[in-house]
């Protein structure tokens, strides 16, 4: 059997190398090029790269998803920063290149994945919720992607409910003191050493609080996923958000 043909995108990067290293060691799969920051993507095409696995930067990840969907390569990306006016965008690009599949997984961990379904899944039965999500000190963005999603999907949840505005008696606050407001469910942002990725979804009801936790204590955690995704997304044409869909989550 042929081994699947992949590139990793950020290959120099702390979660790029180590998937780097994960495609190496899988064998139904051959890296066939490592592009780091000033490469050119020309070497997607020269290596015949079936998939790339897109682990850079906001800055950079629309520029890169752009050249592998108008050559036809399938994309794997766990780079964050993903907007409605991006994933429109992606779609648009998609459109025009029928038969290519990009999955974007705010979260690649089987754990993450579960915390966000969890929080879905109770987020109508609690009158509150708040998100607290930490990480290493030399993370680029605030809220993570996978908190801003949870936040999205428990939003999605409680408006379905008829759930309205959250209680909180606040009138003065330090700015920043009640975190970011993702879609009502306010997030907040820890950066510590010694942290690598980890979350709790806080829920409260009458009497009593639910937290669901989840901790990446190395990246590793991220690369079943990885795995998973390079694996399916050839399957999938057009757009697919949320590693959930691959794992018959949904
Ligand atoms: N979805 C998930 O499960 C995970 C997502 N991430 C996300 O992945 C992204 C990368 O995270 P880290 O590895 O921690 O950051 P990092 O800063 O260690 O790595 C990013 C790498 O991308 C390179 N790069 C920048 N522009 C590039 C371009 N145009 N072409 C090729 N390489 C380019 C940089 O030089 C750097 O080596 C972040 O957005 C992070 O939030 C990180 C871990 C897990
Ligand atoms: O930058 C990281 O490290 C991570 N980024 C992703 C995010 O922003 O959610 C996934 C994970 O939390 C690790």
């Amino acid at each position: 059997m042929s081994k699947l043909r992949v590139a990793v995108l950020g290959a120099k990067g702390r979660i790029g190398s180590e998937a780097a290293r994960a495609v190496e060691a899988a064998d139904d799969m051959e890296l066939v090029a490592a592009v780091g920051r000033g490469d050119k993507l020309e070497a997607l095409v020269e290596s015949g790269a079936q998939v790339a696995v897109e682990l850079t930067t906001p800055a950079s990840v629309m520029g890169n998803l752009d050249f592998c969907v108008r050559h036809g390569i399938h994309a794997v990306v766990g780079t964050t920063g993903w907007t409605g006016e991006r994933l429109a965008e992606l779609g648009t690009s998609l459109a025009a290149s029928p038969g290519t599949g990009v999955l974007i997984a705010p979260n690649f961990s089987i754990g993450a994945v579960l915390t966000m379904k969890f929080s879905q899944m109770a987020a109508r039965m609690f009158e509150s919720v708040e998100i607290v999500e930490l990480h290493h000190p030399g993370k680029a963005d605030a809220p993570s992607g996978t908190a801003t999603r949870t936040a999205q999907l428990v939003a999605e949840a409680r408006a379905a409910a008829g759930l309205g505005d959250q209680p909180d008696a606040t009138r003065t606050a330090l700015e920043g003191a009640r975190g970011a407001d993702v879609d009502g469910v306010p997030v907040h942002s820890v950066r510590l050493r010694g942290l690598l990725a980890h979350q709790e979804v806080i829920l409260g009801g009458e009497g009593e609080t639910l937290t669901i936790r989840h901790d990446s204590l190395h990246h590793s955690s991220f690369m079943p996923g990885v795995l998973l995704g390079v694996r399916r997304v050839a399957s999938v044409p057009g757009l697919t958000y949320g590693l959930e869909h691959f794992l018959d989550l949904s």
